[in-house]
């Protein structure tokens, strides 16, 4: 699939999260095989634009192509000045989120609920593409709520905007997080327009994804939360994609340096202090993901220097191995 001149490498793409889908998760998800890995979104408000956490939002040293920068706002012209500033960062593909459920988001008509706004959607969309030279993408809910499901109008709109590619997670606003996605609505989108459709919500297996794919006919899938804790999924359910063959699980001790190698990245990037703190929640992730009892590694989350922390993780992981 094609997203502008960019062939995506593989039929996944890593969702983005704020808080989770920084430069080094990214790094890590890419070099499992996803085709792209979208950024943590940065907001429109230009007091914000030269933020550390915004510049540390737009960083993409050393990511392969195409790099996707999303972009969160309610104001045309802002947007268009942020997906300006994001192309003059490096952004190969502007993504716009139209899917945050937030309540702070939400409360400025932001996010999810422009999908209630019909002619703001289409102005912030004719906007940002007019504004840059690079695709843009466009990320989306179902709808603002199960009576409201309107994704279709916005698909048709997006269409006709000029946006390139279209994110469907299958969930309305109300639902938030709760409830199991629902592919009909993205199989209705799909029928609607004709440029490219990804299926996202709920994705956690390679035979999941094949199922989502077959229901829906869209081109390919996205994944979030089902990566947290096992990037290696990506490349798990890439493979059975394109070739019906199950990969199996990676050696532990592939598993065991990615890990170290992950948390290492995060007190790098951020800096020891943020570092240690954002890398706690991944460190919980994987060792939960490897079904270790709560016991075993909350000690770890008290941690408070970088040493410390990769230190007692290293010697965790090198006992298991030895047990
Ligand atoms: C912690 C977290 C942060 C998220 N941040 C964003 C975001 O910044 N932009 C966005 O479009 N979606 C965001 N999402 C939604 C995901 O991109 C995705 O649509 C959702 O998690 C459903 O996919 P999944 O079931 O594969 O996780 C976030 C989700 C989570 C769990």
């Amino acid at each position: 699939m094609r997203i502008g001149p960019y062939a995506l490498s593989s039929p996944v793409i890593l969702a983005p999260m704020a808080g989770v889908t920084d430069l080094p998760f990214r790094r890590l998800c890419r070099r499992y095989g996803v085709g792209l890995a979208v950024s943590e979104m940065i907001s429109s408000r230009p007091q914000l634009r030269h933020h550390r956490r915004t510049r540390q939002r737009a960083d993409h040293r050393g990511e392969p192509e195409p790099r996707a920068v999303q972009i969160l706002g309610v104001d045309p012209e802002e947007m268009a000045a942020c997906a300006r500033n994001a192309e003059a960062l490096g952004a190969q593909i502007i993504d716009i989120n139209m899917g945050c459920p937030a309540k702070k988001v939400c409360r400025v008509a932001a996010g999810s609920a422009l999908l209630r706004d019909e002619g703001r959607v289409a102005a912030i969309l004719t906007a940002v593409v007019q504004a840059v030279s690079v695709p843009v993408t466009l990320k989306i809910r179902t709808g603002w709520d199960p009576a409201h499901r309107n994704a279709v109008t916005i698909a048709r709109i997006a269409e006709d905007a000029g946006i390139r590619m279209l994110t469907v997670h299958g969930r309305t606003r109300a639902c938030g997080f709760s409830g199991a996605a629902e592919y009909d609505t993205i199989a209705a989108v799909k029928r609607a327009v004709s440029i490219p459709v990804v299926a996202n919500g709920d994705i956690d297996s390679p035979e999941k994804a094949r199922r989502v794919l077959d229901h829906s006919g869209a081109d390919v899938v996205m994944i979030g939360r089902a990566a947290q804790g096992q990037p290696w999924l990506l490349g798990q359910v890439g493979a059975y994609l394109a070739s019906g063959r199950r990969l199996s699980e990676p050696a532990w001790t592939e598993k065991a340096a990615v890990i170290l190698e992950h948390v290492q990245a995060l007190h790098e990037f951020y800096g020891p202090q943020a570092g240690v703190r954002i890398a706690r929640k991944h460190i919980r992730w994987y060792l939960e993901r490897l079904g270790w009892p709560a016991a075993c590694w909350r000690p770890l989350l008290q941690l408070e220097t970088a040493a410390a922390q990769h230190d007692a993780l290293a010697g965790l992981l090198q006992a298991h191995r030895a047990a």
